[in-house]
């Protein structure tokens, strides 16, 4: 049994403007195991962000193959990607897009409720969230309350909330100071490890990228794999 989270297979997208036809992602491949952190570097411009969109199911691939957690997602409605989405996918950008009037243990019991668990449980799982991100203390806090880097600690509480097959994480530590960004990267990698999470993550910063299993960078829309270091 194959433990691929996340299989992506001769991925196209092509945008139009005016007449002209942009092809950012041009057949890319790739796979994030259960467990396996993946770095997705490349200049600015160059598809990741569109990739990621591809792969968190936000957005249709012109042409390709998209598999989450074994199921091809390829021909799903848009009703079945939303079901899958919410169930199999969470998601860290670098703001952590909180929601400001909630405190941090509702922010993580939402989702959860849009996915249809019971309030209890949720806040349960909330706070066992809160305590894996080393933050149990502070369950009742407003965001503005929260410095930068435990502001994105409950926001990786909060993607982890549906027990996600995939994490599909953008700049998670873009921006946060060189310290506070090591240590949220430490947590959400020893995370991912425990949980069996398989993550993709974009990211501009090599030093990060290096910690990751493997480094994907995205050159005239393919995906070429780094040697390891
Ligand atoms: N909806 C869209 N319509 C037209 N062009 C788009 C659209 N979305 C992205 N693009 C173009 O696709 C290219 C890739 O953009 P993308 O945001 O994926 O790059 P990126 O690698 O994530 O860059 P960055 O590192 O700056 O975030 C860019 O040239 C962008 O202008």
């Amino acid at each position: 049994m194959s433990d691929a989270m996340l299989e992506m297979t001769g991925i196209v997208r092509r945008f139009e403007q005016g007449g002209a036809v942009l092809e950012v992602l041009r057949g890319a491949d790739l796979t994030v195991r259960a467990g396996e952190l993946v770095a997705l570097v490349g200049p600015s411009g160059a598809g990741k962000s569109t990739l990621l969109q591809i792969a968190g199911l936000l957005e249709r691939p012109t042409a390709g193959v998209v598999r989450v957690a074994g199921a091809d997602v390829s021909d799903a409605d848009d009703a079945t990607r939303t079901a899958i989405r919410r169930r199999s996918i969470g998601f860290v950008y670098q703001f952590h897009h909180l929601l400001p009037e909630f405190t941090a243990q509702e922010n993580i019991v939402l989702p959860q409720m849009i996915a249809g668990v019971a309030k209890r449980v949720a806040r349960q799982r909330a706070d066992d969230l809160l305590r894996m991100v080393g933050l149990d203390a502070r369950g009742s806090h407003r965001p503005a309350r929260l410095s930068g880097g435990e502001q994105q600690r409950v926001a990786i509480a909060r993607a982890l909330a549906n027990a996600p097959s995939l994490l599909v994480a953008d700049e998670p530590t873009g921006n946060l100071d060189p310290h506070t960004a090591e240590a949220v990267f430490a947590m959400l990698s020893a995370i991912v490890r425990q949980a069996r999470v398989g993550a993709l993550v974009a990211t501009h910063n090599m030093e990060l990228a290096r910690r990751m299993d493997r480094i994907l960078e995205m050159r005239d829309g393919l995906l070429v794999e780094h040697a390891p270091v």
